[in-house]
């Protein structure tokens, strides 16, 4: 594995026919850098006038990653700008050129990766195959354009971090007119609408990728690498677009996607924040471009800019993305399968490494075990000498059982020679009863670590005779021994002082006889480890609560208002599988029509419930009006800082008022800024609007409501359902109402999903139409059944 940088080439466009040719950037011959605004410079990897070609750009910044490429390494290409900026156009995503110069990057990509397998034909050792797909990212759905039906894709992450699509259609091409073909197909499907910046302008982030997958037929290796050309929607600020309704809410959502971007490639960029967290997670965006910032790709990002002078704001913006950008360092390797052979031979290469590092272990587990035995042997050694001290200094001071209860200021006599043996058994007794529990805590412990060094053996054997072990299973023995003898340690430093101490308290004194020195020196080695072991118990309580902060905040991270809706998601989804399967039958039943009115009207009010279900008591649900309220708060909290940032801009511009760059600088800050924080509140407004929106309407039909104006035999349609689901269950046979079988089937496999969902959400309104007067109809139908 090796690292590169991400790549940045700067592409100016020439000026458009609407625009007035007053420039913002200036260009420094020959060299990689730009000028913006006369005085602000920068420098990339590349830098491309309006006057480089299409072949240009592909010679200088492409061919390097396409030779990369073959080779076995996963590339990306990043267009990155603001709308109608060149991106398209570069990338040659969207537009059939008659004009072959006029070719982007795909095209020539295509061209070039045909002729690559055309010329390697005569080598007999090597098969090829190309695979393509095309995935858009629209408002923060996935939707793959080359089968738009297809509605199972996934990113999955697997052991080592590599990031995978799954379920996305591939299709395999033959030559570069096919591989065009897809991408053409695609880019008919993909979403794009005019704005006033742009009369085509792409509405959604669009990723299309070529597999390639190389065969080496003698050595049976594989070698899989993948090209992803990622042409981002612009990156406009909502009011210079004008766009309302459905262009604003995609604003909106293409912002908060690269807004996420940003925030990956700021945290990738930072010196100081490298190897912490990476907020990849918060859009699907980031999530799916994971492997091409920070992962296992040769990247280069096209940064796409107009020269034009009104569009510098937007032009500076993208700059400085770009330049953050060029900091972030990938991971890459060679992407290759080995053959069964090889695969086994690095897993036994492996196995025998992970035995040796577990040798090591274990003799290191065994040296520590004979340090704790001696130590053991020690400490009971001091414990013995301890345990006769106590004694005897108990025979010395104390008087006898009698005289200690009686006696209300004790008098020390000489005790005679049977009440001393008296004594002494007693407290022999009592220590021993303490010192026999502690002993026998620690004998199990020593029981359990000799059966664990068996099982230890025993594996250690197996392993030897290269019979198949589970090496985590001897490691986790290991640990769990390491574990046992810190108990060990522990159990045999709790011992409690000797119990006599205390009872003395109360008594006169007695002259203490004088310690042994080695004793002392024991107990306070005793006393040092002790306190060694209580600091390090408090380290790790502190780094377990520290541990608890952390996963308190990613969960409440996780809880915020985006996954709450994508969880919503999914239920809302099958609501409308549900109906769609409805759709579809109702078209197959055309021929009935005798019972064509029913099922329109049953459907109607079928879908009514749905409603009701889905938007209605979504909504209501009391996680959902949390969520709500959390949202509220947070916007008035943004509101808050965006009014704050307006008034310290001003201040700021007034402070500054006399030095123009500081002031531009301070206002550039600031509107960035204030773009973000806008983006942001627009985004929770979309969100609140959305949370809230069904709760408003007025007057809101009930389910008594629904249920009233419906015919007999539709009503019967409904309450077979309900007593099919809740009363009877399967009791009463569906003939009995004489409904179509297949009618009755559709609702109930409605109802079934509906009841499925209950534990969510769907409790109340089962409940209502138990309760409704359909229950007394229901209780009516069944007492004429007899079936009760
Ligand atoms: N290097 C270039 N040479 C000639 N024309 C260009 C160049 N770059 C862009 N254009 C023209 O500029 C216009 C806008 O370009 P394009 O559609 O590629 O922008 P975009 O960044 O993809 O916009 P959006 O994000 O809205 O999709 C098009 O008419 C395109 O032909």
């Amino acid at each position: 594995m090796s690292t590169c940088t991400v790549r940045v080439a700067l592409r100016v466009r020439p000026f458009l026919d609407k625009e007035e040719p007053k420039s913002c950037i200036s260009f420094i011959p020959n060299q990689p850098h730009i000028l913006i605004d006369q005085n602000r410079q920068f420098t990339f990897d590349h830098v491309y006038s309006p006057s480089v070609s299409q072949e240009d750009v592909y010679q200088s910044a492409i061919q390097p990653l396409f030779d990369q490429f073959i080779t076995g390494y996963n590339a990306t290409i990043l267009a990155y700008g603001q709308t109608g900026s060149g991106k398209t156009y570069s990338m040659g995503t969207s537009y059939h050129q008659q004009d072959p110069k006029q070719n982007g990057i795909v095209p020539r990509f295509a061209e070039n990766l045909f002729h690559f397998i055309q010329t390697q034909l005569n080598n007999n050792d090597m098969t090829y195959k190309v695979r393509v797909s095309f995935l858009e990212l629209y408002n923060e759905d996935i939707i793959d354009l080359l089968n738009i039906n297809n509605t199972n894709i996934t990113i999955r992450e697997d052991v080592i971090g590599n990031i995978s699509w799954s379920g996305i259609h591939e299709q395999e091409v033959k030559e570069s007119k096919d591989l065009l073909n897809c991408l053409y197909q695609g880019s008919i499907a993909r979403t794009t609408a005019s704005t006033d910046m742009n009369s085509q302008s792409s509405r959604s982030h669009a990723i299309f990728s070529v597999t390639l997958t190389q065969h080496v037929l003698s050595s049976k290796k594989e070698i899989t690498s993948k090209f992803h050309f990622v042409d981002l929607a612009g990156s406009e600020r909502l009011k210079k677009t004008n766009a309302v309704g459905d262009r604003a809410r995609e604003g909106i959502s293409i912002n908060a996607g690269l807004l996420a971007l940003g925030n990956v490639i700021s945290a990738l960029s930072d010196d100081k924040l490298r190897g912490q967290y990476i907020p990849y997670r918060n859009s699907k965006l980031t999530r799916l471009l994971q492997d091409s910032l920070g992962g296992n790709s040769q990247t280069l990002m096209l940064a796409c800019v107009s020269p034009a002078d009104s569009n510098q704001h937007e032009t500076l913006s993208t700059i400085k993305y770009a330049n953050r950008a060029k900091r972030i360092t990938n991971k890459v390797m060679i992407n290759q399968q080995q053959n069964e052979t090889e695969a086994l031979k690095e897993q036994v290469r492996q196995l025998r490494q992970e035995l040796e590092l577990s040798d090591a272990f274990i003799k290191e587990v065994h040296l520590e075990l004979d340090e704790l035995r001696k130590r053991n042997e020690t400490l009971e050694a001091a414990l013995g000498r301890a345990k006769l001290e106590d004694d005897e200094l108990t025979l010395v001071g104390s008087s006898s059982d009698e005289n200690n209860h009686r006696l209300s200021v004790p008098v020390p006599t000489r005790t005679s020679s049977s009440t001393k043996r008296k004594k002494k058994s007693y407290h022999a007794t009592s220590t021993r009863k303490r010192g026999s529990a502690v002993a026998s805590d620690r004998l199990e412990l020593i029981e359990r670590q000799k059966e664990r060094i068996k099982q230890e053996s025993l594996l250690l054997k197996q392993l030897k005779a290269s019979k198949e072990v589970d090496v985590s299973k001897l490691i986790s023995l290991c640990q769990s021994s390491i574990k046992e003898q810190k108990q060990l340690i522990h159990s045999i430093e709790q011992i409690p002082p000797a119990e006599p101490k205390n009872k003395r308290s109360s008594l006169p004194q007695p002259k203490q006889p004088k310690r042994i020195p080695s004793e002392k020196t024991s107990h306070r080695q005793l006393q040092v480890e002790m306190d060694r072991l209580i600091l390090e118990n408090e380290n790790i309580s502190a780094q377990v609560k520290q541990m608890g902060l952390i996963v308190k905040r990613v969960f409440s991270m996780m809880n915020n208002a985006t996954i709450s809706i994508q969880q919503l998601k999914p239920i809302l989804n099958k609501a409308v599988i549900i109906h769609n399967t409805l759709i579809k039958q109702k078209t197959n039943e055309t021929s009935k029509r005798s019972s064509l009115d029913q099922t329109r009207s049953a459907e109607a009010i079928y879908q009514d419930i749905l409603k009701l279900v889905s938007l209605d008591h979504v909504k209501n649900h009391a996680t959902c009006a949390e969520i709500t309220q959390e949202l509220k708060q947070k916007k008035i909290q943004l509101m808050r800082e965006q009014k704050e940032l307006l008034k310290e801009r001003k201040e700021m511009i007034t402070e500054f008022y006399n030095d123009d760059a500081s002031q531009q600088d301070g206002q550039q800050y600031m509107d960035e800024r204030i773009d973000e924080i806008t983006i942001q509140v627009d985004y929770l407004s979309l969100q609140i609007q959305e949370l809230t929106a069904f709760s408003k309407p007025s007057p809101r039909p009930s389910l008594a409501d629904l249920i009233q104006p419906l015919k007999e035999n539709e009503l019967r349609s409904l309450l077979s359902l309900v007593i099919q689901q809740d009363v009877i269950r399967g009791v009463v046979k569906s003939s009995m109402y004489q409904l179509a079988e297949e009618t009755l089937y559709r609702y109930q496999q409605g109802f079934v999903q509906l009841r499925r969902l209950e534990k969510v959400m769907n409790h109340h309104i089962l409940q209502h139409l138990l309760t409704s007067p359909t229950r007394i109809l229901t209780n009516g139908l069944v007492l004429i059944s007899g079936k009760k």
